[in-house]
C-alpha cells in the first residue's frame, strides 16, 4: 500500500519478488522438450512459450546444442533448463514430451557412432518409460533419413526404404527406425498415445555455423567468401524446409489425432549445385564452387510425399527456400561480425 512520507510525496511498495509469481503459477500443460537446446528444439520452445498455459521444461546434454539459443527464456517462470542425457531415467511429471534429442548433423552423430545408437534406442526407451508412468502424449521427431538412398521418389510414408544396416551412417538411421518401433510397441502393448514425424532436411536461423550440414556450410562460406564445397557429384538432391513451417507442422501433429508416420517437409528439389548456386546469387556473387569428396552412403535424392500431412493435419510449408535463405543469412552474418556491404 501507498503511504505519504512526511514531504508529502507518495511512496511506492517494494516490489514483489519474481519468484512470488512462479510459486502460484499453474500451467495447463507441463511439456517437456528433449534436444530443446538444438537447432529445432530451441525454436520449438519459442512457440511453445508464446502461449501462457503452457510450461516447458527442456533436457539437454548439449553435445550440439547450447543455452545460447534459450537464453531469452532462462529465468522465465514458466522455463526451466536441465543438463540431462536422455541416456539416463528421467523423472518428472509432464503431460506432453517432445522427444528430439539426437545429434542431427551427419559429422556429429558420426562422431561417437556408439553414442548415437545409445541416444536413439535408450534415449527413446527412457522416454517412452517416462511418457507411461505419467501418461504422457509422446511425440518423436524421426528422419527421412529411414529411407535411406530412396528407391521410389518422392517418398511416401508406406515406403520402407533402403538403408545399408552396416554403413557408416547407420547409427542414426537404424537408430532412428528402431525409436519409430518402439514407439509403435509402446502404443500397441501399453496403450501409449504416440505421434511420429518424418523431418526432411530443414535449415534456419541459429543453426551451429560449424553445424557441417549442407545449408550451413553454403551460407558460412559465402559470407565469409571462402569456395562453396559441393560434394561429388553435385546432382544428389534434397528437400529443404525452413524452420517455423517445421515447428507449425510439429505441433499439428502432437495436438492432432494422428499416430503418423507423418512426412514433414518442403518438397521444393534442388540438386546441391543448384542450391550453391542460388547461395552465390543471393549471398556473394563473387565466391566459386568448389567440387569435392562426398562421404559413403549419400543418398542420390530425397523429396517428402506430403499428401499425408496435407490432408491429415491441415499442413504445408509456406516458406520457400529463395526467401528463407536471406533470413538465414541475416542471422549468420550477425554471429559471424560480416555485415552486408552494399
Ligand atoms: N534438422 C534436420 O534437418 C532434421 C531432419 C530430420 C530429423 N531431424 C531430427 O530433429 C531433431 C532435432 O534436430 P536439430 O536439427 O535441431 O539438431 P541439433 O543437433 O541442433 O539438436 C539436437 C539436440 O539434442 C541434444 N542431444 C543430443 N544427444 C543428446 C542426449 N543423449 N541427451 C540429451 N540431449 C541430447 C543436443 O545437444 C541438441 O541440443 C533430431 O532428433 C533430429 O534427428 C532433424
Ligand atoms: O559442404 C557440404 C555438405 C554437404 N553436402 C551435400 O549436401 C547433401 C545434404 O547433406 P547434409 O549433411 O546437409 O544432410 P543429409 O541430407 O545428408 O542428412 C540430413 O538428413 C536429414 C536429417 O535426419 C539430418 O539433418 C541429416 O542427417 C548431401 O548430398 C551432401 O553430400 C555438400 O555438397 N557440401
Amino acid at each position: 500500500m501507498a503511504t505519504n512520507s512526511s514531504n508529502g510525496a507518495t511512496k511506492q511498495p517494494p516490489m514483489p519478488s519474481p519468484l512470488r509469481f512462479s510459486k502460484f503459477f499453474q500451467s495447463n500443460m507441463r511439456i517437456l522438450v528433449t534436444g530443446g537446446a538444438g537447432f529445432i528444439g530451441s525454436h520449438l520452445v519459442d512457440k511453445l512459450m508464446e502461449n501462457e498455459k503452457n510450461e516447458v521444461i527442456v533436457a539437454d546434454n548439449y553435445f550440439t546444442g547450447s543455452k545460447d539459443n534459450l537464453k531469452r527464456w532462462i529465468g522465465h517462470p514458466r522455463f526451466e533448463l536441465i543438463r540431462h542425457d536422455v541416456t539416463e531415467q528421467l523423472l518428472i511429471e509432464v503431460d506432453q514430451i517432445y522427444h528430439l534429442a539426437c545429434p542431427a548433423s551427419p559429422i556429429f552423430y558420426k562422431y561417437n557412432p556408439v553414442k548415437t545408437i545409445k541416444t536413439n534406442v535408450i534415449g527413446t526407451l527412457n522416454m517412452l518409460g517416462l511418457a507411461k508412468r505419467v501418461g504422457a502424449r509422446i511425440l518423436l521427431t524421426s528422419t527421412s533419413e529411414v529411407y535411406g538412398d530412396p528407391l521410389v521418389h518422392p517418398q511416401p510414408e508406406s515406403y520402407w526404404g533402403n538403408v545399408n544396416p552396416i554403413g557408416v551412417r547407420s547409427c542414426y538411421d537404424e537408430g532412428k527406425r528402431v525409436a519409430e518401433t518402439l514407439m509403435f510397441d509402446y502404443h500397441r502393448q501399453h496403450g501409449i498415445e504416440i505421434r511420429i514425424a518424418r523431418i526432411f532436411n530443414t535449415y534456419g536461423p541459429r543453426m551451429n555455423i560449424d553445424d557441417g550440414r549442407v545449408v550451413s556450410n553454403f551460407i558460412a562460406q559465402a559470407i565469409r567468401g571462402e569456395p562453396l564445397t559441393v560434394q561429388v557429384p553435385g546432382t544428389q538432391t534434397r528437400s529443404f524446409c525452413y524452420v517455423s513451417d517445421m515447428v507449425d507442422g510439429l505441433i499439428r501433429l502432437m495436438e492432432g489425432e494422428n499416430t503418423g508416420p507423418i512426412n514433414i517437409g518442403n518438397p521444393g528439389e534442388f540438386t546441391m549445385i543448384e542450391l550453391a548456386e542460388n547461395v552465390k546469387e543471393l549471398i556473394n556473387p563473387k565466391v566459386q564452387i568448389n567440387m569435392v569428396e562426398n562421404t559413403p552412403d549419400d543418398p542420390r535424392q530425397r523429396k517428402p510425399d506430403i499428401t499425408k500431412a496435407k490432408e491429415l493435419l491441415r499442413w504445408e510449408p509456406k516458406v520457400k527456400l529463395y526467401d528463407g535463405l536471406p533470413l538465414m543469412e541475416e542471422d549468420f552474418r550477425q554471429r559471424l561480425g560480416v555485415p552486408k556491404s552494399n
